[in-house]
């Protein structure tokens, strides 16, 4: 409690009602809300104090009755003040311990140890009792009438066993009839939190229970142990209970007063037989009582009963020397905890249930929705708000959430409501509805606002997870050494632009694709392989070409994830530039070992040792300097030393990887590059890394899938068969697969299918979030009235160029006011549903080496879309930027034109006040902006001159040094002497 207390904890704590509570902290001038506001610790401590103070006038006879017994005092806490007129009812009780003789004497002392605990474990309320007791003064008043009621259970009370069933009965009975009366005072007693059998805290100190323990050995019930037993049997509890019931009086009072089932006589049922040895010697029905029994000092046997919190508040009913009391209503009570202790109506309830040997529902509902609803309270409390908005708290657990995953998505793994994710988020700063797709870092942001680790599921695991649904795995299974096979190097051909690339592999293959380039920049990845000699060896190199562009970098990037070894080329007439390093970089990550081509050692002025020594830098140590990179001086035009190179490829394969693989399994590799070709459909540059790839194999590459219908080498030559390595055109695909797709040989067209389109849903969703630009808060009205944004529509001949172009587009930087959205992208021409998507606002369609085919263009002259061809991505670069720059807002600034002195003002009726000035620097213009200022004082801004006259004439502008007359609108605080300084909104020209 020391540090924010609740209202309502208080109140029990004290003793009193929240109300009271709430009242007294008005008094003290503490404004609190409700019973469950917190209060700050002063003021709780204030309101202790203010408690203490009142008991200390009733706590005196409080005390005394700690004399009692400790019952006494354990009630005492709770009826302190009942403690005076308790006098009358230990009376009562006094006989009880007659009935219990047995009881009474052991529970007279156990109980006192065991009230020391309980007292001390209420210390404070006993303190807080005294003001508690004032009102209930009045309730032990009112209760001693119980006790003449309940003093016939002490009789029964003797006749523990089989009578004291029917006596408590009896007594029930007369409690049932007499329920009415004790009804008005049952009230009370209910009201009141220390009343019997209604505070828990009546019941912990039922705990002391021991003592029923003794009533036991009393013979009396000896009840049972625990409330299980109780429960089980309630029979047994009343039984054993009653007995004690009668003795304690009070319990009986307490509870018997209310009208309450625990009243009713038991029912016939076992439990009221005379407890068995077993049972009587476990306590067992007693136990019932267990509760009250400590309380009841000789009642109730506390054991478990008793242990139980709610036990039968009337044993702890201080009063009661008989825990018994308690017991019976303990007994009623089926023990239970909370019910027990809850005053009559669950008590009554707990009885029924008690005597049936069963927990009582309701008892039992509203015993668990107490500690539920304290739990979720505190789980409520607890857990984060976000703009107001309630969310759940996580325990830090890790949650996998795939790429593109929507807030419902998030909701479902969390089990909350969607809604409140998304209204989340908008005070997040986010607007994003249930079912988009949203990005990482929104979904990571969400997690950590809920205690949640959230893991994105990269799309490599979610691949191999999707994979391994159908029993599939990519990469090699574990062949065995037989079943290896060497292979040859797969390798790329890197470098900075113009560095001779291109004309390297051309040079290699002597075959000329460089002519063909459009605008000399290799743009499409392809793969081919040659065969070279090495010691006497036919050794075939599988080379892959990739652009030098840096448009391609994502591209360049999967190359060299294919490739074993690198070919960086270097011209030695340049050196090592930007794209060379980038080049590197990959290599390295890639753990690709490179083999440098030093190129144009022909050209003037080439120095290799140059880049020997450049190269150094990047971990790159020729072997002639002690390293172990092999550099080779060639010449890409005059074909200088490609045997060299070829040979340096072959040497550092052979040096440092295991080249093999297993080319009996289903082929697996990666599609290189892929294009839709007008008359066989998409074509697709697959590389095979394991397995053997036939005609006839379903094949699924990405989100692309199909069955192999022909396959095409280098040379323009039908295979049937591509052993790993080989790079083959795969024709028998239903669609583009994408550059750097990995691909796979399964076993039906079906599952194909399937994995294909399982691929594309989540690529679909993954772009969608990845696309979406995020919206703040910031420039939320932005968005909502003039959002100026550029969409776009790329189709190209292969999927490598329009993702090049699209990332080269998404990277132009033209500020925030402009943005830039693909709304769609694809390989092929441009046909109708490009165009008809296009007609939304502001939408242009780019083709890269693709036109319009069919009635696109036709319905896109009707439609006013603009569709642009290129066949150089930078064109298409520029010409965007360019487009966004044009649709961005003018920006203006402030022009000074010059500066006015007034000499004289007139006034006008017509007009105004006119001023008569000089101009003494630059032009005053008619319709210029102006302001005045006096005595260097800015005294009117944003004035407008409104007209401007050369002696009677009108003039649009007048020049330093002549004389004129002007008008500031409505403005007529001119004065002699004052400036007037016009000036211009002019657009400012961007870069
Ligand atoms: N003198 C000389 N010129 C060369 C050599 N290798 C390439 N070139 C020239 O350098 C220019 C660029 O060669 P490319 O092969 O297109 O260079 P690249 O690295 O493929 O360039 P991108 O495709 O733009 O990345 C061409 O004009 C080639 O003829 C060489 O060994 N000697």
């Amino acid at each position: 409690m020391a540090g924010k207390a609740r209202v309502h904890e208080l109140a029990k704590e004290l003793g009193v009602t929240s109300k009271e509570v709430l009242n007294k902290l008005a008094e003290q001038g503490e404004y609190v809300k409700s019973a469950s506001s917190t209060v700050e610790a002063p003021v709780a401590r204030r309101l202790r104090d203010a408690y203490a103070k009142s008991s200390k006038k009733g706590g005196d006879s409080g005390k005394p009755a700690q004399g009692e017994s400790k019952a006494v005092s354990t009630g005492g806490a709770a009826a302190g003040s009942p403690a005076p007129k308790p006098g009358p009812k230990p009376g009562p009780r006094a006989e009880a311990p007659k009935p219990g003789p047995k009881p009474g004497p052991k529970p007279g002392p156990k109980p006192e140890p065991k009230a020391e605990p309980a007292p001390a474990a209420q210390a404070e309320p006993q303190q807080q009792a005294p003001k508690v007791e004032e009102p209930r003064f009045e309730q032990p008043k009112t209760e001693q009438p119980k006790p003449e009621s309940q003093g016939d259970r002490p009789k029964p009370g003797p006749k523990p066993g089989p009578k004291p069933g029917p006596k408590p009965g009896g007594d029930g009975d007369a409690a049932r009839p007499k329920a009415p009366k004790p009804g008005p005072k049952a009230p009370r007693v209910g009201n009141n939190p220390f009343g019997v059998g209604q505070g828990a805290p009546q019941q912990r100190p039922g705990r002391p229970g021991p003592g029923p323990r003794q009533d036991r050995s009393g013979g009396q019930q000896g009840p049972g142990r625990g409330r299980d037993d109780q429960q089980r049997r309630g029979g047994g509890q009343g039984a054993g209970t009653a007995p004690a019931g009668g003795g304690n009086a009070p319990r009986g009072e307490g509870g018997g007063s209310r009208p309450n089932p625990g009243m009713m006589p038991p029912r016939p049922n076992p439990g009221m037989m005379p407890p068995r040895p077993a049972r009587g010697g476990n306590g067992g029905p007693g136990g019932g009582r267990g509760r009250g029994g400590p309380g009841g000092g000789g009642g109730g046997r506390g054991p478990g009963g008793g242990g139980r919190p709610g036990g039968g508040g009337g044993g702890f009913r201080p009063g009661g020397g008989g825990a018994p009391g308690g017991a019976p209503a303990g007994g009623g009570f089926r023990g239970r905890p909370g019910g027990g202790g809850r005053p009559g109506g669950p008590g009554g309830r707990g009885g029924t249930a008690g005597a049936f040997g069963r927990p009582g529902g309701p008892a039992k509902r509203g015993r668990k929705s107490k500690r539920q609803k304290r739990q979720e309270y505190m789980e409520n409390m607890q857990a984060p708000s976000v703009g107001g908005v309630r969310l759940p708290r996580g325990n830090g657990e890790t949650l996998r959430l795939r790429r593109g995953a929507s807030l419902t998505d998030f909701a479902e793994k969390i089990n909350a409501n969607p809604a409140s994710l998304v209204q989340a988020m908008f005070h997040l700063g986010e607007m994003v509805t249930a079912t988009q797709s949203v990005s990482d870092e929104i979904l990571e942001l969400l997690g950590q606002e809920m205690n949640y680790k959230v893991e994105m599921v990269s799309p490599e695991d979610e691949d191999r997870e999707l994979l391994e649904s159908f029993d599939i795995s990519y990469g090699d299974p574990g062949s065995s050494d037989e079943e290896l096979a060497a292979r040859p190097p797969v390798v790329t051909v890197m470098g900075h632009v113009d560095h001779g690339k291109t004309r390297l592999l051309d040079t290699i293959r002597k075959a000329n694709v460089q002519a063909g380039e459009a605008g000399g920049i290799t743009q499409h990845i392809g793969a081919y392989q040659v065969v070279t000699e090495l010691e006497g060896n036919e050794r075939p190199v599988t080379f892959i070409d990739t652009p030098g562009h840096e448009a391609f970098t994502a591209m360049r990037a999967r190359g060299a994830k294919s490739t074993d070894i690198a070919v960086l080329v270097v011209a030695a007439d340049d050196g090592v530039m930007p794209q060379t390093v980038e080049a590197i970089n990959h290599a390295q990550a890639a753990g690709v070992p490179i083999v440098v081509a030093v190129n144009k050692i022909d050209v003037e002025g080439a120095n290799p040792d140059k880049i020997r020594q450049q190269l150094t830098e990047y971990n790159l140590v020729a072997e002639e300097y002690g390293g172990d990179t092999m550099f080779v001086e060639i010449s890409a035009k005059q074909g200088t030393n490609i045997d060299g190179l070829l040979e340096a490829i072959l040497l550092t394969a052979d040096a440092s990887l295991d080249l093999r693989a297993n080319p009996k399994m289903s082929a697996q590799g990666v599609a290189i590059e892929a294009h839709l070709d007008r008359g066989r459909g998409p074509v697709a540059t697959v590389l095979v890394q394991r397995g053997t790839l036939r005609v006839g194999d379903s094949v699924v590459a990405g989100d692309a899938y199909g069955r192999v219908r022909r396959m095409i080498n280098e040379n323009d030559e039908d295979v049937t068969e591509a052993l790993p390595s080989r790079p083959v055109q795969v024709i028998g695909f239903t669609s583009v697969p994408g550059a750097g797709d990995s691909f796979l040989v399964v076993d039906e067209d079906r599952v194909a299918r399937q994995i294909a389109d399982r691929r594309g849903a989540r690529i679909r969703e993954a772009q969608n979030a990845a696309k979406r630009k995020r919206v703040s808060l910031e420039d939320l009205d932005k968005v909502l009235k003039e959002t100026n944004q550029l969409n776009l529509i790329i189709k190209g001949d292969n999927s490598g160029t329009v993702e090049a172009l699209e990332e080269s587009l998404m990277k132009i930087e033209v500020g925030d006011e402009v943005e830039l959205r693909v709304i769609h992208r694809g390989v092929g021409g441009i046909n109708e549903s490009d165009i008809n998507l296009a007609t939304a606002e502001n939408t242009i369609v780019l083709g890269f080496n693709v036109r319009a085919e069919g009635k696109a263009a036709e319905v896109a002259n009707r439609e006013g879309v603009e569709i642009r061809y290129y066949s150089v991505i930078y064109r298409a670069i520029e010409d965007i930027e360019q487009a966004l720059k044009g649709m961005l807002k003018p920006e203006y600034e402030e022009v000074e034109l010059g500066r006015a002195e007034v000499r004289e003002v007139f006034k006008s009726s017509k007009v105004g006040t006119i001023a008569g000035c000089m101009v003494t620097d630059g032009i005053v213009k008619r319709n210029a902006k102006a302001r005045l200022l006096r005595d260097n004082v800015v005294v009117a801004e944003n004035l407008s001159i409104n007209s401007l006259k050369r002696f009677k004439d009108d003039a649009t502008e007048v020049r330093d040094g002549f004389e004129c007359g002007l008008t500031l609108g409505s403005y007529n605080d001119l004065k002699i002497g004052d400036i007037i300084e016009p000036y211009e909104m002019r657009e400012k020209p961007r870069d």
